[in-house]
């Protein structure tokens, strides 16, 4: 066991852990199951947005140049040669004097150049055969040109983006029923300790519930990974080793949780200092969490947070999170804090940076990150409130009310009035 450890800023523990991981495979999928996943290509417009020349109202397609004396008390009269619906294909083109009936999305047909709405007319109705236009038109006007929006080549989504509900969109109109992402990481979880009974266990004395292997397989979720669940480890080396081992070797990366710290039955301490193990950090300047740790175990990372859930919580956004979008190929991973003000002082010294647990709110159109006090390392009960972590930076008296900070969203803020 080692007493005496190296220690390492977050950043650098970052860094070192994510050095360590590779982008994943591709692999391809439905439109339908695309939702959520990270695209492996770039997206390429297959064809022009709109594809052809369209009419945006519906109205009459006219050329402009027979509109030019047209106004209100002095309407010019055209013959209607044709009615076109969207999906259909005109055939009459429209000549001088000439107007044909067209639908919002049907195609323009050739000869026109504007269009002008029902409303803007005399005499509409669907059996009249000449129609009365009652404003000039400028040539284009009312017509929605063929690839004005999207030309065919563009890149319309990059490799790399999640797909949300608008590059659904965009994957089909341009026809991508099959879609090109990266495979979903498969993160090992596990917990260690003898005091730890299953959620469907009733509690003895001394024992409690596991809670954080169930919070990291909802998180893993939630980032888009498969979380593969191994049973609870007991504080015994050789038997934790060798179950490592294995388990390393089913999935991308493996998190583990509790026995990072210098007690006796601190299990992934010791495996450490195993010859077969590689260490990469194990003692980080933050509160809480300082000893998580970060293992080589048959080339593949292991990050072992800490057991208590709150430490356990604040090390995945601070370590996981990032490293399941380096698997998805993110390229120059950080924690891209943002700022906000501070909404109540947090005045206790800090001689490493502290992350607090926080929600975001607003007042007056000003982001105000709103500490936790009810987050010590060993408690849970309010993890669930948790939107962002509130950076406290080391040295110094804390912070007032109002200071800017540093702050890494991880949820969707709620935006709560503040109280
Ligand atoms: N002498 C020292 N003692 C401790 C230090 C230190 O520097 N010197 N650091 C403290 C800090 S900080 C932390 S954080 C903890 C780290 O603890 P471990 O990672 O070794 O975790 P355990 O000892 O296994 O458990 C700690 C706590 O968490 C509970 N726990 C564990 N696993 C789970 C789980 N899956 N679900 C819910 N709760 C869990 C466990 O019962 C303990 O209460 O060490 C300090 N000690
Ligand atoms: O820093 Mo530890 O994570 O207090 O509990
Ligand atoms: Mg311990």
């Amino acid at each position: 066991m080692r007493f005496s450890r190296q220690m390492k800023t977050v950043e650098e523990a970052l860094q070192e852990l994510l050095a360590r991981l590779q982008k994943l495979d591709e692999e391809q999928v439905e439109l339908g199951e695309a939702y959520g996943r990270i695209l492996a290509h770039d997206v390429i417009a297959t064809c022009d947005m709109p594809p052809f020349d369209r009419s945006p109202l519906d109205g009459f397609a006219v050329k402009a140049a027979d509109t030019v004396h047209a106004a209100v008390d002095q309407p010019v009269y055209l013959r209607v040669v044709e009615t076109v619906a969207a999906g259909q294909v005109p055939r009459i083109p429209v000549d001088p004097g000439c107007a044909t009936r067209i639908m919002t999305g049907a195609m323009m047909p050739a000869g026109a150049d504007a269009v002008i709405m029902f409303e803007q007319t005399e005499n509409p109705g669907v059996h009249s055969e000449v129609v009365g236009i009652k404003r000039a038109l400028r040539p284009g006007e009312n017509l929605s040109r063929r690839g004005e929006e999207i030309a065919q080549g563009t890149v319309v989504a990059h490799a790399g983006e999640r797909v949300n509900a608008g590059t659904i969109a965009v994957l089909a109109t341009f026809g991508y029923s099959q879609v090109s992402v990266i495979r979903k990481p498969r993160v090992g979880l596990l917990s260690t300790g003898i005091e730890l009974v299953a959620v469907d266990e009733p509690l003895a004395p001394g024992k409690i519930r596991n809670s954080n292997t169930a919070m990291l397989a909802a998180l893993i979720t939630e980032a888009g990974g498969i979380p593969v669940l191994f049973p609870v480890l007991p504080d015994e080396l050789a038997e934790a080793k060798q179950k490592m081992t294995g388990y390393v070797r089913e999935v991308d990366l493996l998190i583990s949780s509790g026995g990072v710290s210098v007690g006796d039955y601190d299990v992934i301490a010791s495996l450490a200092d195993e010859p077969e193990v590689t260490l990469l950090f194990n003692r980080i300047a933050m509160r809480p969490g300082s000893p998580t740790t970060g293992l080589l175990m048959s080339g593949k990372p292991v990050l072992a947070l800490s057991g208590n859930p709150g430490a356990c919580f604040v090390g995945y956004e601070l370590f996981a999170r990032p490293a399941l979008q380096c698997l998805a190929g993110k390229k120059q991973v950080s924690l891209e804090p943002i700022k906000a003000q501070l909404g109540s002082p947090y005045e206790k010294p800090c001689p490493h940076p502290r992350y607090l647990r926080g929600r975001l709110l607003q007042k007056d159109g000003v982001l105000i990150a709103q500490p936790d006090f009810n987050d010590k390392a060993g408690n849970l009960g309010t993890l669930k409130n948790s939107e962002c972590l509130i950076v406290i930076p080391a040295g110094g008296r804390g912070k007032q009310a109002g200071e800017l900070v540093d702050v890494i969203v991880h949820a969707q803020p709620s935006w709560r009035e503040e109280v």
